[in-house]
């Protein structure tokens, strides 16, 4: 990254000198510091880097105090600021008036000199101005000695910074569409204006040529091949072929151009060159291609494969799971958010999941509601434990994130999926022992490849979300959270295989209860596309939180009210109906990059 988005603080004070403020200057910075050492301890950038704040080299009484703090940030790459206060200070002659900015008040909540009467005041002052602000006072009040931040306050500090630092790291960041339309899906037929004008991102397009141009003139480091191709040797074993006996037509026969022993040489460079699409190499500077070696600049991307590349060449299952995972022939590496099938929205999907946990994001299409009754029709048994209300099916052709596996484990020496620098040796070869790669299923695609096949092997607290754009309203998220789900042995292998046993399965069991939520099968019936995105743990507010500083309305989720947090003058758009709030306020504020 060249330069990191960071968080502004800003210290406001009452103004009044001869006593007033000089009393409070120590108290103030003092919150400045914390909240700082706080944010600095607790989230990290997609590269693993702790997050940076700038401080204020002052206190604020007032715009010209304000002035020299917008210009101490003017040049930090601030996007977003928390402006902290243990006292009564002046509306908007302190407030962060800067439009570019992300903003949120922490008011101290005392009574002797009343911080949260001040946020009150900014609040309504935002508010009037159309303004958004994130409002932050602790639940019990505080002695004026006391400078701990409360355990709620942390919490939505720290909510807020993760998604502020989530749209500072995706502006003016590209996402590459490698292809085009994939099988008629709508999410594949990317809509330029949403990443635009909702992430502030830049779209590139790449048609698919260009990974044959680059094997073909070997734009590509080669010495990394061979150590890729070594890698998987070792550690990539080879799963079925269920291709294996079967009498194909010649439509079919004819269309494999590369030899099948030539396969994994072939989606070893493609996983190469596709990373050096997106991201560069400075390698390849090295041997004459500098164009190519600058990258574009991605954050995220996808690929089309199916069906005009797949119809006769290796698939991408390969790239695509290495890519997303936390690790690859090299180490330990950052996930990156990168569709099948060029499903951008679930890209944009993965994308959020990645920037807010710097876990691996899975791809998998929801693709099968398993009621208990079907299953026990099926195979005999009753599901039980938490999928006992039936399960959804997550499970794609094996483009799966590996940390799917859930085979990483803890300090507890429990199965997890791990921030990508908490991944050890053994999680990454315990990953790869659990997944084997099936030769590609030739009456899907014709030119092969491997595809990833596992099963998540654990029952872990995950978030499932999508990004779906409605005629109308513009884009929207839905969010379940939910757990993975291990089932029966034998009910897992004979529902996995009515599907394709060739690819990599997860059983997810949302959690009931909330609107939308009343059954599994709603669940399903209500998901927006074919698609999916997950990630361990469960993060559904924090998402929440991004989509409100982004404007996208989400329209289906089981978070309880007390986790949600948007800006404060979304409760200007009413309190009882917290989704058609979320709608008219979005609508209202409009696209936070809107042209
Ligand atoms: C191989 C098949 O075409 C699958 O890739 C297809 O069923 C999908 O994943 C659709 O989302
Ligand atoms: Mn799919």
């Amino acid at each position: 990254m060249n330069k990191y988005p960071k968080i502004g603080i800003r210290p406001t004070i009452d103004g009044r000198q001869g006593g007033v403020r000089e009393a409070l200057e120590v108290q103030t910075m003092n919150m400045a510091n914390k909240a700082k050492e706080l944010i600095e301890a607790n989230v990290k950038y997609m590269d693993g880097t702790p997050v940076q704040c700038v401080v204020a080299s002052r206190t604020i009484g007032g715009q010209a105090d304000a002035s020299i703090v917008y210009d101490e940030f003017s040049s930090e790459n601030v996007v977003a600021t928390l402006t902290v206060t243990p006292c009564w200070c002046y509306g908007t002659e302190t407030m962060d008036m800067n439009t570019q900015t992300i903003k949120a008040v922490w008011g101290f909540n005392g009574t002797e000199r009343p911080g949260a009467v001040y946020l009150a005041a900014a609040m309504s002052a935002y508010a009037q101005k159309g303004m958004t602000a994130f409002k932050i006072y602790g639940h019990d009040v505080q002695d004026s000695d006391d400078d701990s931040i409360p355990q709620d306050v942390q919490d939505k500090i720290l909510t807020f910074v993760k998604g502020a630092i989530a749209v500072g790291q995706m502006r003016l960041k590209t996402y590459v569409n490698l292809g085009s339309s994939s099988m008629g899906i709508a999410g594949s037929q990317i809509n330029a204006a949403f990443f635009e004008e909702y992430l502030g991102m830049i779209v590139e397009f790449v048609d698919m040529t260009e990974i044959l141009r680059r094997m073909k003139l070997e734009i590509y480091d080669k010495a990394e091949y061979e150590k890729a191709m070594n890698w998987v040797k070792e550690y990539c074993k080879e799963g079925i072929d269920i291709n294996k006996g079967k009498e194909f037509p010649e439509i079919i026969t004819k269309s494999k151009v590369i030899e099948a022993d030539k396969d994994w040489d072939f989606i070893v460079k493609q996983a190469l060159i596709i990373r050096d699409i997106l991201f560069g190499n400075e390698k390849l500077k090295e041997i004459g291609w500098e164009e190519e070696a600058r990258g574009r600049n991605a954050i995220a991307g996808g690929f089309q494969g199916q069906r005009q590349w797949t119809d006769w060449l290796p698939n991408g299952d390969f790239t695509e799971a290495i890519l997303a995972s936390t690790f690859d022939w090299n180490g330990i590496k950052q996930p990156s958010a990168f569709a099948t099938e060029n499903d951008t929205l679930n890209g944009a999907s993965m994308l959020f999941e990645v920037l807010l946990t710097n876990k691996a994001a899975i791809f998998s299409d929801v693709r099968t509601y398993w009621s208990p009754e079907s299953v026990e029709r099926v195979t005999g048994k009753k599901l039980t434990g938490k999928a006992s209300n039936g399960i959804l099916h997550l499970i794609n052709s094996g483009a799966s994130a590996l940390d799917g596996t859930a085979a990483a484990r803890d300090e507890q020496g429990q199965r997890t999926m791990k921030e990508f620098w908490n991944m050890t040796e053994e999680d990454i070869k315990a990953c790869l022992a659990e997944t084997d790669w099936c030769r590609a299923n030739y009456e899907y695609f014709r030119g092969g490849g491997f595809s990833s096949h596992f099963k998540t092997n654990a029952e872990l607290p995950v978030t499932l979300i999508r990004l779906n754009i409605v005629e109308g309203v513009g884009p929207t998220l839905q969010i379940a959270e939910g757990y993975t789900c291990v089932l029966d042995e034998e009910v897992h292998k004979i529902l996995d295989e009515r599907t394709d046993k060739t690819w990599p399965t997860t059983w997810f069991a949302p959690i009931l209860g909330a609107p939308g939520f009343e059954s599994v099968y709603d669940v399903m019936n209500h998901w927006g596309s074919n698609h999916g995105a997950s990630v361990h743990g469960h993060i559904g507010h924090e998402l929440i939180t991004l989509a409100s500083m982004l404007r996208i309305p989400v329209t289906l989720h089981n978070i309880s009210s007390d986790r949600i947090f948007r800006p404060s003058i979304f409760d200007g758009f009413g309190t009882k109906d917290l989704e058609a709030v979320d709608f008219e306020a979005c609508r209202t504020l409009g696209a936070l990059y809107k042209k």
